[in-house]
């Protein structure tokens, strides 16, 4: 180095002295990078050097950011280069929030990435963008600090970590209610906030997300080591992600609501029809892969129609809702139980032989006898069902499966109800 300026002392924080005469190697985060770009830029007979770039560079303490270098060969009257300017800002600068606005365009429009996908993706440019080295989604309930997303430099938090907001930045973010940034936490109102003292944060900037109008957590960026000032646009920028991540999660959870809903049967809480094929379906792929046995069991409540005509259409409701409750009941967890027409249920066995099953429907059919319905306006009753049962054949396809238990089902109906048939 020949040349350099006051305002390089403040940036690198090396003297004049310090640096005139030394290798700009000195400057380098990464010893590779010094090497590389001499290699691509700073040589004779390189055509790359005007240019602006970025590259990591490394304070007098030690301390790495990111700057934006715009450099130029430096040529005597005969042309022959003699040298190299480069001008070097901090990344964070004005042109540098445009990229990242473009990038946050290009992650949001994507037609194929998954929302949370997308999430992630917006992290990891905030990241790159503030310079730091951790970036979290979090949820916060109660004092309950939940990690849902993050990207970590150094690898150490993963999605699902919890810890206790009170004494972290993020408690502050939520109490100022806007986005907040501390650019070196240890010398500023913040350096006896326990977020410094004991998580040793040196940088920081969040946003509080708010979700259909209620506080869901904070999106932040930290580093260990104090950084530039943050910038209005690092603010603004900082908005706009936490902005499009709560829109994310809304359309997420809004998205979930509607898949449950559509998946669900509103009276007994059971999954519908729909919905109880496509699990069965993958259940009898999963069987055919692994060639665990997969039993399944057709159960239609006996005289239903009766019940309905002498005690009304909501007890038969009720009765439906108890029958759902029973048969969940007497199942394992791995079991699942559908509602796949008005009075006729679909039990799911995966794992389990003919002879399980059969030894289910004979559990079932005695707890229904000793488990009235109570109508509160009559005579408790009880009820029966015929049940049909089946085991999967690898390679079946769904529609011969559910033909099979079906004919049995109706067998156990043509025999005289409450009963089993295969
Ligand atoms: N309360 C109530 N009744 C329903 C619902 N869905 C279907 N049903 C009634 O269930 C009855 C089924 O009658 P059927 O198909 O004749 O069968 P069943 O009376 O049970 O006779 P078997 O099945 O032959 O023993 C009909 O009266 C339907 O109206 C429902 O969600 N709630």
């Amino acid at each position: 180095m020949v040349y350099v300026n006051s305002a390089a002392e403040v940036l690198f924080g090396y003297s004049v002295d310090e640096l005139l005469g030394k290798e700009t190697r000195l400057l380098y985060a990464d010893e590779g990078e010094y090497s590389e770009q001499g290699r691509k830029r700073y040589n004779a007979a390189s055509k790359l050097a005007t240019e602006t770039y970025r590259v990591a560079y490394r304070r007098a303490g030690g301390e790495r950011f990111l700057g934006l270098t715009t450099a130029a060969a430096m040529r005597a009257k005969t042309g022959s280069v003699v040298g190299f300017t480069g001008i070097i800002r901090p990344a964070r600068s004005a042109d540098n929030s445009l990229e990242t606005l473009q990038k946050v365009h290009t992650i949001t429009s994507d037609l194929i990435l998954s929302d949370s996908h997308k999430i992630e993706s917006l992290l990891r440019l905030g990241l790159r963008h503030f310079g730091l080295e951790v970036a979290i989604l979090s949820r916060v309930v109660g004092n309950d600090y939940i990690v849902e997303h993050c990207v970590d430099c150094w690898n150490q938090l993963k999605p699902g970590e919890r810890f206790e907001v009170s004494g972290t930045c993020c408690e502050y973010t939520l109490d100022a209610r806007q986005t907040v940034s501390f650019c070196c936490v240890g010398k500023g109102r913040m350096r006896r906030h326990p977020c410094y003292q004991s998580m040793e944060i040196g940088s920081y900037i969040g946003s509080p997300v708010w979700v259909s109008g209620e506080r869901y957590g904070t999106l932040n960026f930290s580093g260990h080591l104090p950084t530039e000032p943050f910038s209005r646009d690092d603010v603004i920028l900082m908005g706009l992600l936490s902005d499009t991540v709560s829109y994310f999660l809304y359309r997420q959870i809004f998205e979930e609501e509607i898949l449950a809903l559509a998946s669900t049967d509103e009276l007994t809480g059971l999954p519908n029809r729909r919905a109880t094929w496509e699990r069965l379906s993958d259940l009898m792929e999963i069987s055919n892969r692994s060639g665990f046995a997969l039993t399944v069991l057709s159960i239609d409540v006996d005289y239903f129609k009766n019940i309905n005509d002498q005690w009304g259409h909501a007890v038969g409701d009720m009765a439906l809702g108890a029958f759902a409750r029973i048969a969940v009941g007497l199942g394992r967890k791995t079991d699942f139980c559908g509602r796949v027409g008005g009075e006729e249920f679909l039990f799911v066995f995966p794992g389990a032989t003919l002879e399980d099953g059969w030894e289910f429907g004979d559990q079932l059919r005695r707890e229904l006898r000793v488990t009235p319905v109570d109508p509160v306006k009559g005579e408790p009753f009880t009820l029966s069902v015929s049940v049909g049962i089946a085991r999967y054949e690898c390679g079946e396809s769904l529609e011969s499966l559910l033909a099979r238990v079906d004919a049995a089902l109706y067998r156990a109906k043509q025999g005289g109800r409450d009963r089993i048939c295969q």
